[in-house]
C-alpha cells in the first residue's frame, strides 16, 4: 500500500496539519464565509484552476487564479475546482478565497485531498460551496462523517471513485454527487473507460461526473453518451479556455441507445465482482475481433464460436462487405464495426449507406482505418476508433494523438494496404506502444497465444489469418483461434 504518489501526497499533508494546523497556516477570512451557491448547476461543465500536478509538471505555474476564473466565468462557467494542495499541485487556500471574493455567484469546489471533519469546516470558512471526497484515501465511515458534516454546513460533497470496490464502499451513503476520476491517482495513468464501467453498477439517484482527460467535445459527448450530467476539466481549459464552448456542446448529447463503449468497458478491466488487483487486467481474456466477413455464414460460426466483435469492410478490398447484408444480419452476440477509409482534407466523406448502417443499429462502431487526422474522426461519425498503421518508431507518436477510448495498431505493410496485409508489427514497436493495447496485423491460429503470452493485449484482431483464400473463412481457423486465445487465458 505504501510508495504510490497518492500516499506521499496524504502522508505529506498529514504532516502539514500537524505542523500547521487544517488551515495551514493561511488566514481565513473575517468576515465570514457567504451563503453556499448550488455546485451542479446545468451546463455541469466544473472547469478547474491547477497550476500544476505530478503527472503534468506545470501546467500554468504563474497563473493569477482570479483571471483564470473571470475567462471561465465569460464562457457561463458556472462551478470552478480550485486546487488548494500546496506541494504537488501549487495551489492554496487563498486561491480559492480570492476566487470566491471575486465570484460570490459561481459555485467553488475545494479540490484537495481532505482527511477529516476539521478539514470541511475550514473549507466552509474558507467560502467553498463544494468539498472534494477521494474514496481512495477515505475509510467508509470517515467519508460519511465528511460527508454528512458538509451537507449540514449547506455544502455539496462531490465523492470521487475510481474503482468498482470504492463504489461499493460507498453504496450505502448513495451520495447525490458522484465523480468518478479517469486518471489512477496511484499510477496516473488514464482510461476514458473506467468512468464508463463503474457508471454502470451505480444504480442509485445521483448525478454523475466525469473527471479529467477531457479536452474536446468528443470527450465530452462520450461522457454525456454513457451517463454523466457533467465534466470536470483541468489542463484543457487552463491552456485554451476557448475550448469550453465545444465541452459545453458535447455535453447537451442525450444518452442514447449506444452501447459500443459500455459493452467495451464491461467486458475489459477490473472483474466484475471485486477483485484482487493482481487479477486485474492481465489475466482475462482479450477480446477478440474477426474482421473482413463477407458470408452471411461466416458471420454466424465467427457470432456463434464466441468472437466479440465482428468486422465488415466498407473499402476498397477483396474483403469488401455488401451492406445490404449487413442490413439483413439481425442481432448478433458480437458488437459489429464498420471499416472504412476516408481521405484527409476531403470533409464528411463515409459512405452513406454505412452511417444509415450504423444509425439503425446494423452496425455500433465504425473503424477508421484510413490517414484520417485526429479531427476528422467525431465530426465523421460516432462512436469510432481509429486503426493506426505502425511502421516505425516515429509512428508510436500518432496513437497518442487520437481522442478515442482506445487506437487499434496494425502493420505498415510494404503494398501500403489499409489492413488486412498479412503483416506483422515489429515486436519492439508493439511493445512500445502502450496500453491497453488492441492489436492487429498478421495473426493467425498459429502465433495468437505467442502474442498474447508476450502482449497481454486487451483485444486482437484477425483477418486474413483465417481465410480459406481472400474474403472466405476458414470455419476450422476460426474455432482454432478462439480455442487458442481462451488456452493462453485460461
Ligand atoms: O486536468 P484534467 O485531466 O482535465 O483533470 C482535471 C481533474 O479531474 C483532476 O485534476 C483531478 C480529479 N480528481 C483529482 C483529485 C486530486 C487532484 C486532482 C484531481
Amino acid at each position: 500500500m505504501s510508495g504510490t504518489i497518492l500516499d506521499r501526497i496524504v502522508a505529506d499533508r498529514r504532516a502539514r496539519i500537524d505542523r500547521l494546523g487544517h488551515a495551514q497556516g493561511e488566514t481565513l477570512p473575517e468576515a465570514g464565509p457567504p451563503v453556499p451557491v448550488p455546485f451542479d448547476r446545468d451546463p455541469f461543465v466544473i472547469c478547474e484552476i491547477k497550476r500544476r500536478s505530478p503527472s503534468r509538471g506545470a501546467i500554468s505555474a504563474a497563473a493569477d487564479p482570479v483571471l483564470q476564473a473571470a475567462k471561465y466565468v465569460s464562457r457561463g462557467v458556472q462551478s470552478i475546482s480550485v486546487l488548494t494542495e500546496p506541494e504537488y499541485f501549487g495551489g492554496s487556500l487563498q486561491d480559492l478565497i480570492r476566487v470566491k471574493q471575486q465570484y460570490p455567484q459561481v459555485a467553488v469546489l475545494r479540490k484537495d485531498f481532505l482527511l477529516d471533519v476539521e478539514d470541511i469546516e475550514v473549507s466552509r470558512q474558507a467560502g467553498a460551496d463544494a468539498v472534494l471526497l477521494i474514496a481512495a484515501i477515505l475509510a467508509p465511515q470517515q467519508l460519511a462523517r465528511m460527508h454528512a458534516r458538509a451537507l449540514e454546513l449547506g455544502m455539496q460533497a462531490l465523492v470521487e471513485l475510481h474503482s468498482r470496490d470504492e463504489l461499493e464502499a460507498v453504496r450505502a451513503l448513495q451520495p447525490a454527487l458522484v465523480g468518478v476520476n479517469s486518471r489512477d491517482l496511484r499510477s496516473f495513468t488514464m482510461d476514458a473507460l473506467v468512468p464508463l464501467r463503474l457508471r454502470a453498477y451505480g444504480d442509485w439517484q445521483a448525478r454523475w461526473v466525469f473527471e479529467s482527460g477531457v479536452f474536446e467535445e468528443e470527450h465530452a459527448a462520450l461522457a454525456a453518451e454513457y451517463g454523466f450530467d457533467g465534466v470536470l476539466v483541468g489542463e484543457a481549459v487552463m491552456h485554451r479556455p476557448q475550448r469550453i464552448t465545444g465541452i459545453q456542446q458535447g455535453l447537451q448529447r442525450q444518452p442514447g441507445d449506444q452501447v459500443f463503449w459500455s459493452r467495451i468497458a464491461a467486458d475489459t478491466g477490473e472483474m466484475p465482482a471485486a477483485a484482487a488487483p493482481e487479477r486485474e487486467a492481465s489475466s482475462r481474456r482479450p477480446l477478440i475481433k474477426i474482421c473482413g466477413l463477407t458470408w452471411q455464414e461466416d458471420v454466424r460460426l465467427a457470432d456463434q464460436a464466441g468472437a466479440d466483435l465482428l468486422g465488415f469492410v466498407f473499402a476498397d478490398s477483396p474483403r469488401r462487405a455488401d451492406p445490404a447484408m449487413v442490413a439483413r444480419l439481425g442481432a448478433t452476440r458480437a458488437l459489429k464495426v464498420g471499416v472504412v477509409v476516408t481521405s484527409p482534407g476531403q470533409g464528411k466523406t463515409v459512405p452513406d449507406q454505412v452511417l444509415q448502417l450504423l444509425q439503425d443499429g446494423h452496425l455500433d462502431a465504425l473503424q477508421f482505418s484510413g490517414d484520417e487526422a485526429p479531427d476528422e474522426c467525431y465530426p465523421q461519425a460516432f462512436p469510432y476508433y481509429k486503426a493506426v498503421r505502425l511502421g516505425s518508431e516515429d509512428d508510436l507518436e500518432l496513437i497518442r494523438r487520437y481522442r478515442c477510448p482506445r487506437v487499434l495498431i496494425d502493420a505498415r505493410a510494404p503494398g501500403g494496404e489499409y489492413g488486412g496485409s498479412g503483416h506483422r508489427i515489429p515486436a519492439e514497436l508493439v511493445a512500445a506502444a502502450g496500453r491497453p493495447l488492441w492489436l492487429a496485423g498478421g495473426l493467425n491460429p498459429e502465433n495468437v497465444a505467442a502474442a498474447v503470452r508476450e502482449f497481454r493485449p486487451e483485444l486482437v484482431d484477425v483477418s486474413s489469418g483465417l481465410e480459406s483464400h481472400p474474403g472466405k473463412k476458414d470455419p476450422r481457423k476460426i474455432r482454432d483461434f478462439i480455442q487458442e486465445v481462451i488456452n493462453e487465458t485460461a
